[in-house]
């Protein structure tokens, strides 16, 4: 038997993504070249995507995309949909043959809106009812699963290298000014298709290298806003934290990041009266949002995306910037892969979150 030290593991996960500030849109041909290139840091059991702009025919509608078990899920799911939902169109998610991929789910799309009786009844906001209803399929319906619920964007993800991923999808196919990939290697689960990444909710999806300690404080947080984790992977905790922090709680990116990725006492302490005030009062109050353990995310929502790493560094990431581009990688071959000469290439300090947004005025 070869004995700790004679066996490597490649283990890693790699993140990548771009936007366009302009809101131009380009084929996902990029981003999978991008990912790629990171190969020996997953290891095939999962690989996805998540892309803004993909539906601009579309846009008002809620594209929710689902995994089905079998049909008897997705009748079940239809169901709940048509009693709480006006359908635009339901489709299935197109495909190609990929040798490598395999036991794949039933892959389907319906573009969606709340029923206006609903909302006046339930007194939610759309988006709460949205969030509701992902929950309730997720956690009541046997084998369905929505994993994308946001609008003109989409996640695609599943088991297998995330260029195979990309070429089941038909990734190439689409155009987006926001592009973010994943390659995956679990830390804690076997790998499932609900398992990889990008995890999303409304608008809001992530890529995550890294590993989540505090996942069992965050998840029990959550739960009593009314999320729940049903997907398994540790990840999952990080997309509805920040719908929590950003949407629900109305604050600012830099709080959030501050939240999550809280500075250490010692450094707060070492802070002028008001900032260590505030600092306190995060810490404080956000207790248990605080994200322990390594982490690397891009965060990515309509209007831009946020790149963040843990207090200490824990795991890579580069960024880079080329005109109306910026880039953001677990390593900076996956930016030169796709951006030869950037103008700027620089390391994000831990904590301190990376931001961009669509230039202003620019309607996408
Ligand atoms: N290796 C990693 O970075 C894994 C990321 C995450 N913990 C997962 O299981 O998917």
């Amino acid at each position: 038997m070869l004995r700790e030290g004679q066996v490597r593991i490649p283990s890693g996960c790699a993140i990548s993504g771009f936007i366009n500030k302009k809101g131009v849109r380009i084929s996902g041909t990029d981003i999978i070249n991008s990912i790629a290139i990171m190969k020996e840091r997953g290891n095939g059991l999962g690989g996805g995507f998540a892309a803004y702009g993909i539906y601009p025919d579309r846009k008002d509608w809620y594209a929710f995309h689902l995994f089905f078990d079998d049909i008897k899920a997705k009748e079940d799911t239809e169901h709940f949909l048509n009693q709480n939902f006006e359908i635009l169109e339901s489709e299935v998610i197109p495909t190609r043959k990929v040798s490598s991929i395999q036991n794949a789910p039933i892959v389907w799309r319906y573009f969606v809106k709340p029923l206006e009786k609903k909302l006046r009844d339930t007194e939610k906001t759309e988006e709460d009812f949205v969030v509701d209803s992902v929950m309730f399929i997720n956690s009541q319906i046997k084998g369905a699963y929505v994993f994308s619920s946001g609008k003109n964007m989409g996640a695609f993800k599943g088991v297998g290298y995330p260029e195979d991923i990309g070429e089941f999808f038909r990734i190439d196919e689409y155009k987006a000014y926001i592009w973010t990939a994943h390659s995956r290697f679990p830390t804690n689960t076997p790998g499932w298709w609900g398992g990889a990444h990008p995890f999303t909710l409304l608008d809001w999806s992530i890529v995550h290298n890294g590993e989540i300690s505090s996942y069992g404080t965050n998840y029990r947080y959550l739960e009593m806003f009314g999320y729940k984790c049903t997907l398994r992977t540790d990840t999952e905790v990080m997309a509805y934290l920040f719908d929590l922090l950003l949407r629900r709680h109305k604050l600012s990116v830099e709080i959030t990041a501050k939240a999550l990725a809280a500075p250490f006492w010692s450094v707060i302490d070492r802070q002028n009266e008001q900032e260590r005030e505030k600092l306190r009062a995060i810490r404080a109050v956000y207790a248990s949002c605080l994200v322990n353990g390594p982490f690397s995310i891009i965060l990515g929502f309509s209007n831009g995306i946020l790149a963040l790493n843990d207090r200490i560094k824990l795991r890579p990431l580069v960024a880079a910037q080329k005109g109306d581009f910026v880039y953001v990688a677990s390593e900076e071959a996956a930016i030169r892969e796709i951006c030869k000469d950037p103008e700027k290439v620089w390391m994000p300090k831990g904590g301190e979150p990376v931001y961009v947004t669509l230039d202003e005025g620019v309607v996408v």
